[in-house]
């Protein structure tokens, strides 16, 4: 299991930053060469940020080139330099049908992408909402789906507030066809990076909501992120118990076990196991 608790943005117009990121505890990194990314800096932006990433200074960090959009003057030049840089990922914005993952696709492979290369589309517009089972279930190459949700918001005239509720719909449709086509799906952004008690706020959401992770701008978000989304004690310790009650009934012939009072069956053992898996993944990293 490959952790993405937590998946930091860097503009990829500021030295600073990209440097930064090679001692900071993201489990992935997103060099942007989209909106955080002036239209006269993108060609600059996009040298440093494949030459970068051919560089590979970021040890197990997973690393994705978020591109410009299909309907951009810089697409397929961005595509095409990613493609030789060979991150772990091309991320997608604004990605509307499976025929845009397909023409990203295509791109890649025609530009010689190396294998590694996959897509994350980014679902911020409604009708990608309306369709992300299509998006989701479009190719193999596409492995992550991934919320834009300060576009979405624009999109939808809706408005930020705490908890999301504008929101809720959209995130919850995007989870379940993220989750029926068996691919991870990761948070939006919270952009005010100095309320601290708020953004740990959505990440305990996005969690519950059965986020992978989140999207980050800021370094100062790295660390409640990676804690909210990582298995706590209280629930590795849980998540043992169960896998050995279970174990144990299953060894008496029986396929109904209680923890705690509570019925666990063979369902219980699976989410238990993907608990410790990613608690596993999270201590390695
Ligand atoms: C949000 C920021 C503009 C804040 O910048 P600033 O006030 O300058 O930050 P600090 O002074 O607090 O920075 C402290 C140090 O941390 C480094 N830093 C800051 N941000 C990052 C980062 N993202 N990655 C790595 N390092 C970072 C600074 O260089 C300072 O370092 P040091 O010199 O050692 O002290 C800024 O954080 C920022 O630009 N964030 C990212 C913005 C971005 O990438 N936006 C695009 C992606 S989000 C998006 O598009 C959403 C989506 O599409 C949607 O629709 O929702
Ligand atoms: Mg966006």
């Amino acid at each position: 299991m490959r952790p993405r608790r937590s998946v930091l943005y860097l503009p990829g117009a500021n030295e600073r930053a990209l440097q930064k990121a090679s001692t900071l505890a993201a489990d992935a990194l997103v060099l942007d060469l989209e909106d955080s990314v002036a239209p006269d800096a993108k060609e600059s932006a996009r040298r440093r940020v494949c030459e970068t990433v051919a560089a590979a200074p970021y040890g197990r960090r997973e690393v994705a080139i978020r591109v410009n959009g299909l309907d951009t003057p810089w697409h397929d030049a961005d595509v095409r330099a990613a493609a030789e840089a060979g991150p772990d990922a091309v991320v997608v914005p604004k990605v509307g049908s499976a025929s845009d993952v397909h023409a990203v696709e295509a791109t890649l492979a025609d530009a010689g992408a190396p294998e590694h290369t996959t897509i994350w589309a980014m679902i911020e517009t409604p009708a990608a909402v309306l369709r992300a089972e299509e998006i989701a279930t479009a190719s193999d190459a596409l492995t992550v789906l991934v919320l834009g949700t300060n576009d979405l918001v624009k999109e939808l005239h809706a408005e930020t507030v705490r908890g999301r509720a504008p929101l809720l719909a959209s995130l919850s449709w995007c989870l379940l066809a993220a989750r029926a086509a068996g691919k991870p799906v990761l948070d939006g952004v919270y952009n005010d990076v100095r309320d601290t008690e708020g953004f740990e706020a959505e990440c305990v959401q996005g969690r519950q909501l059965g986020f992978d992770g989140k999207t980050l701008i800021h370094p100062s978000q790295l660390e409640p992120c990676n804690r909210v989304f990582s298995p706590s004690e209280a629930e590795t310790d849980h998540a043992r118990r169960v896998v050995a009650a279970f174990e144990e009934a299953m060894a008496e012939g029986r396929a109904v076990a209680t923890v705690d009072g509570r019925m666990v069956e063979n369902l219980h053992v699976e989410q238990a196991r993907r608990i410790l898996a990613l608690a596993e993944a999270a201590q390695a990293h």
